[in-house]
């Protein structure tokens, strides 16, 4: 039943599963005898499944000490039926679902979770895999197929043929409880018992871990239909904090692997989130679901298929501000095409006695003859070609050699292959971006691009990042590299040694590398492949926040892919939401797209998120408010400190450990993070700090906390690019109890809540 305080779903297509709350059930008796023996009856089935798949495993593994042929599909390998004895095909699916069952999380609730009674009588019992009985008839139905549509989207109003849909709970094989929601009490006959206060009340009262935990049984009929939409073109999937996309894009993710297989598993799935703990905070809900063969990275390391990096360190919101331009293009192109400073400006050899010289301007039209056509490093031999023309054309006429024999002497020169190296050396990204730390450097490609204030800034955070001296390239560094990386083309592996040649024209001494070695690795290197990782689908979280840099970066992996856009403008860290939104425009084109809007927010109790929407309105008048659908009946606690902030938000910490169950985060800004924890951690005991996590605003960033602590909200505004909007994902993370915590009781961001 509701519980007193809880509001339902707006959406009247969102299935209420409120169970006997939803109407009167032919049966409201819901005595513990009652309820243990409907749990003993699907405690039969579910034993039945696991049997089942039992059975199989041992005909498989059975067939194959055998050493029968498996027959191979695009879902792995089996027996084929007319092959031979041991495995059937009806064995054959169990096989698959066995196999994909030993993939499941050991914390999955459960293997069969629903079971929906139709009018036709027929029983029908979902699952996170399929599985069919030795007569081939369907055991449990995976989640995904379209049989198993009306478990999500029934609704008393529209029931789909479905009298009752059951939630079952279960801690691994044992099922330990059950939720009912009554969709069509005319068709029910008197017999029909109806349990429980709804599944996705019980789902969304339940305590927090530290990882996000899999929706596949209660589902909610708006998020079915951004699960299922078709593969192609781009689904958006927007709406406010707490409304599932980012749970509703993974199942979606799930939902593509078992309707697409072939497509996506061959052409790869790309999951993009903000940061790496986001990542580790969503990472077991697709294995929950049994699908592995997805690739989760934080958007700082998207570039990591082609570069070095870690993508966890930040730029101050300035200098993230500057290296996500879109006219960054524009001073790397320059950048990529101009000569290193102390780049050689003349040519000169002596070929039998007579010089040949090529000069600046010389050097200068052929340079960028090739650049017309090559980039950087796949130039070189192009360039070294139009060298040995314009010497030639200088030959004088005295030198008696045709053209062949004038290539080779001129290639196998000493001084002709020590120029081309530091005058066409192949460039790494690193080394390329780190000359942007030299201002004469960045001047020269940036001046009319970058206020003189923004060149400085960008040059000092390049030089005290030490890009290319070993140093750890930021978040925003990584697409920046990734641009340069298309403009350069990577650079072969046999140019990462060190350069070797020795001097001198006519000396004595040899190569300790010889220019056919080196021509011969370079031969069987494709230095016209591209050196992007691509993928089938790509499917990006918090979307707002994607600088035009790194949607360039995002693009260069998915220039065929489809694409799921998760995201929500009022959430945006980025200082201007509407370049961000261009940027977007640019990724979806004229490709087929479609939107679905999260109304419901899941996550935050209402009188949290009505504090919270009063801030976003300030900062955003056009926010997108879902509705809350819970009440806890507790306001949030707005404090002040006015003498030690850092021990009155270790005394708000302990108040919120004590007050919930699972855990609590404490949102910091930047400046405050390292002091706060110091005092958290010397006052709170071991057992209570392994529930408590610190963290800035930026960081937490798609997460959620049963208790949260906002630590000094105006400096959360000020120290953030995107201001109140950052402040109002501080304030939309818990689950259950929000405290913040002023320096003065006049704090800035509370105008908006008087
Ligand atoms: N149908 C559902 N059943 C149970 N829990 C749900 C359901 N939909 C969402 N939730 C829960 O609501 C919470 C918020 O979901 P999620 O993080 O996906 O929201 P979001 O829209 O991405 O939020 P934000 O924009 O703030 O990052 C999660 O705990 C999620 O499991």
């Amino acid at each position: 039943m509701t519980t007193p305080g809880e509001t339902q779903p707006s959406n009247t297509s969102t299935p209420a599963p409120t169970a006997s709350g939803n109407g009167s059930g032919p049966s409201a008796t819901t005595s513990p005898e009652v309820i243990a023996a409907e749990i003993a009856g699907e405690q039969a089935h579910v034993d039945r499944v696991y049997d089942r798949l039992g059975e199989a495993t041992r005909s498989a593994r059975q067939v194959a000490t055998e050493g029968r042929s498996l027959y191979q599909s695009d879902r792995g390998s089996y027996v084929r039926e007319e092959d031979g004895t041991g495995l059937y095909e009806r064995d054959v699916f169990a096989f698959q679902a066995a196999k994909r069952l030993a993939t499941l999380d050991a914390e999955h609730e459960g293997l069969v979770f629903g079971r929906l009674d139709r009018v036709d009588q027929q029983t029908f019992y979902i699952g996170r895999i399929g599985v069919r009985d030795e007569e081939y008839e369907p055991l449990v139905i995976d989640w995904r197929a379209p049989a198993a549509e009306p478990f999500y989207r029934a609704t008393p109003t529209k029931p789909m043929d479905v009298i009752r849909r059951r939630v079952l709970r279960s801690r691994g094989q044992q099922v330990i409880g059950i939720e009912d929601d009554l969709l069509d009490g005319e068709n029910a006959d008197g017999s029909l018992i109806v349990v429980g206060e709804g599944a996705l009340m019980a789902a969304l009262r339940r305590a927090r871990g530290p990882q996000m935990r899999d929706i596949v049984a209660t589902i909610q009929g708006e998020q079915d239909e951004a699960i299922r939409a078709p593969y192609q073109g781009v689904t958006m999937i927007t709406g406010g904090p707490g409304t599932g996309k980012t749970v509703v894009a993974l199942h979606r993710a799930a939902y593509l692997l078992y309707s697409n297989r072939r497509r996506f598993e061959s052409g790869g799935v790309l999951v993009v989130g903000p940061s790496r703990v986001f990542m580790n905070y969503i990472e077991r809900v697709l294995p929950s679901l049994g699908e592995e063969s997805v690739t989760l990275r934080p958007i700082g390391a998207v570039a990591s298929d082609v570069v070095r990096l870690n993508g966890e360190r930040i730029d101050s919101a300035e200098v993230g501000g500057i290296k996500g331009r879109l006219s960054m293009v524009g001073v790397l192109k320059r950048l990529a095409a101009e000569p290193a400073r102390g780049t050689p400006d003349m040519l000169a050899i002596t070929i039998k006695g007579e010089p040949l010289v090529l000069r600046a301007e010389t050097l200068a039209r052929i340079r960028s003859d090739v650049l017309s056509r090559y980039r950087v490093n796949q130039g070189r031999a192009a360039a070294e070609e139009a060298l040995r023309n314009a010497l030639w054309q200088r030959k004088p006429e005295q030198l008696d050699l045709d053209r062949d024999q004038f290539d080779d002497l001129v290639t196998g020169m000493a001084s002709f292959r020590m120029f081309c190296n530091a005058w066409w050396p192949f460039l790494s990204a690193e080394e390329t971006l780190a000359r942007l730390g030299d201002p004469a450097t960045l001047a020269s490609v940036a001046d009319g691009s970058l206020s003189s204030h923004d060149q400085q800034l960008l040059a000092d955070s390049i030089r005290s990042n030490r890009i290319g001296a070993g140093g750890e390239p930021t978040v925003a560094d990584g697409a920046l590299l990734d641009e340069l990386i298309d403009k350069i083309g990577p650079v072969p592996p046999s140019e990462v040694e060190p350069n070797i040649f020795l001097d001198d024209e006519g000396s004595e001494v040899s190569e300790l590398v010889t220019m056919a070695d080196k021509l011969s690795v370079q031969r069987e290197i494709d230095l016209f492949a591209e050196p992007y990782q691509t993928y089938a689908h790509i499917l990006l979280d918090e979307a707002q926040d994607i600088s035009p840099m790194q949607w360039r970066m995002l693009r260069r992996r998915g220039q065929h892919a489809s694409w799921t856009i998760v995201g929500d403008l009022a959430q945006s860290s980025w200082p201007d939401p509407a370049e961000a939104q261009r940027a977007l425009q640019q990724v979806i084109g004229k490709a087929p797209h479609r939107e679905f809007r999260m109304s419901t927010n899941y996550r935050s109790p209402s009188e949290v998120f009505d504090l919270a929407a009063k801030v976003a309105l300030q900062a955003y008048p056009e926010a997108d408010l879902p509705q809350a659908v819970r009440s806890t009946g507790v306001e949030p606690d707005l404090r002040v400190s006015e003498v030690d902030l850092a021990r009155d938000a270790a005394t708000a910490a302990g108040d919120l450990l004590d007050a919930v169950e699972g855990t609590v985060g404490v949102i910091c800004p930047p400046s405050l993070i390292d002091e706060i924890s110091t005092m958290i951690n010397s006052v709170t005991d071991d057992d209570q700090l392994r529930r408590l996590i610190m963290v800035t605003p930026l960081q937490a960033k798609g997460l959620e906390y049963d208790g949260v602590l906002v630590v000094s909200p105006d400096d959360v505004v000020a120290e953030s690019p995107g201001g109140e909007r950052v402040l109002y994902v501080a304030l939309t993370r818990p689950t259950q109890r929000l405290i913040t915590l002023d320096r003065t009781p006049n704090a800035a961001w509370r105008k908006p809540l008087e």
